[in-house]
């Protein structure tokens, strides 16, 4: 059961949207596919979903082509929010499950199931428009998971949702993908991808700058970050050969180093120099790596 995009290209007039992108997404895997503003996700997932033509390039599951008449493969949360503001929740649910082929007994049994996790059973007779904005994203969230798709594609999942939400929907989104489900999904937000995601990729214009496993990534992007908590000034190491960032914070400095062999230049230029409480090594962070892929200009 895997997704597979092969060269996948669109074009809109001149614009190259997405540029021959090739992705394999296996089941039970959670992808993570970042970009700035007008990367290319919400095209390529529309590509995916089978919304827009491809201009090239192939799309296919499981070694065949994506049969759209079979609609219960994929579930979508569009980034734009769609309910009908004026239905009900129940009403609203059981017409997009019948959309989805499902009997009306277990569409009701999975609406239960889904707003007792969610924790606002409540819900049920409520107008949508009657919901906050992150409540009505619960009830998109289970139209898009209510028919047990073997694919589930989110765009930006997260966004507009308060903290206490973020984590309910993290674990929900855990148990499909542990449940079998492929699931790809977009974001802004760097430390959700690294928290949930074992592979990803980031466009950049359209193009593929990055792919892979996060851990293969991070590893050879090659420079490391140093944590330094100490009771003296630290400005001068910004000066040691090897230091290509330095950031002062409360308690010290956090510098951007080439490789592991700098820290060792580090070390010992701290040495009776006065008290040092922290000297930490880090692997960077996906942020590190989308800005120096990406550019600055996205932040
Ligand atoms: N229907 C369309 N007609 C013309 N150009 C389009 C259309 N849809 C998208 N584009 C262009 O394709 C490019 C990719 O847009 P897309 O919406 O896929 O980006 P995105 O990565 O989802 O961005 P965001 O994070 O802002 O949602 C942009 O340059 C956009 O202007």
């Amino acid at each position: 059961m895997t997704l597979m995009l092969r060269n996948v290209t669109k074009k809109f007039g001149p614009n190259l949207a997405v540029d021959r992108l090739s992705l394999e997404i296996p089941e039970s895997e959670m992808f993570g596919f970042l970009g700035g503003n007008g990367a290319g996700k919400t095209t390529t997932f529309r590509m995916i979903l089978g919304l827009l033509d491809r201009t090239d390039g192939e799309i296919s599951w499981n070694g065949e082509k994506i049969n759209y008449d079979k609609s219960h493969l994929i579930g979508y949360l569009p980034e734009e929010r769609g309910l009908y503001p004026k239905l009900k929740v129940r009403d609203q649910l059981v017409y997009l499950g019948k959309l989805r082929g499902m009997e009306k007994q277990d569409i009701l049994t999975e609406i239960e199931y889904w707003l007792d996790r969610f924790k606002v059973p409540e819900y049920m007779n409520k107008r949508v428009e009657e919901l906050s904005k992150g409540n009505q994203q619960k009830i998109q969230f289970i139209s898009a998971v209510i028919h047990k798709p073997k694919l589930l594609i989110l765009d930006e999942p997260f966004s507009g949702l308060d903290p206490i939400n973020v984590e309910m929907l993290k674990e929900a989104v855990v148990d499909l993908k542990n449940q079998g489900t492929s699931i790809v999904f977009s974001s802004h937000r760097m430390e959700h991808v690294e928290e949930l995601c074992e592979h990803l990729c980031i466009l950049h214009k359209g193009k593929q700058v990055v792919q892979g496993s996060l851990r293969d990534i991070k590893r050879s992007f090659g420079k490391k970050n140093l944590i330094v908590h100490a009771d003296m000034p630290l400005e001068f190491l910004q000066d040691i050969t090897g230091v290509v960032r330095f950031k002062k914070i409360s308690e010290g400095c956090e510098l951007q180093i080439e490789n592991e062999d700098v820290s060792q230049k580090v070390f010992s230029s701290l040495q009776n120099k006065g008290f040092v409480r922290k000297f930490d090594l880090e692997e960077p962070s996906l942020n590190d790596i989308f800005i120096e892929k990406v550019g600055a200009a996205y932040e």
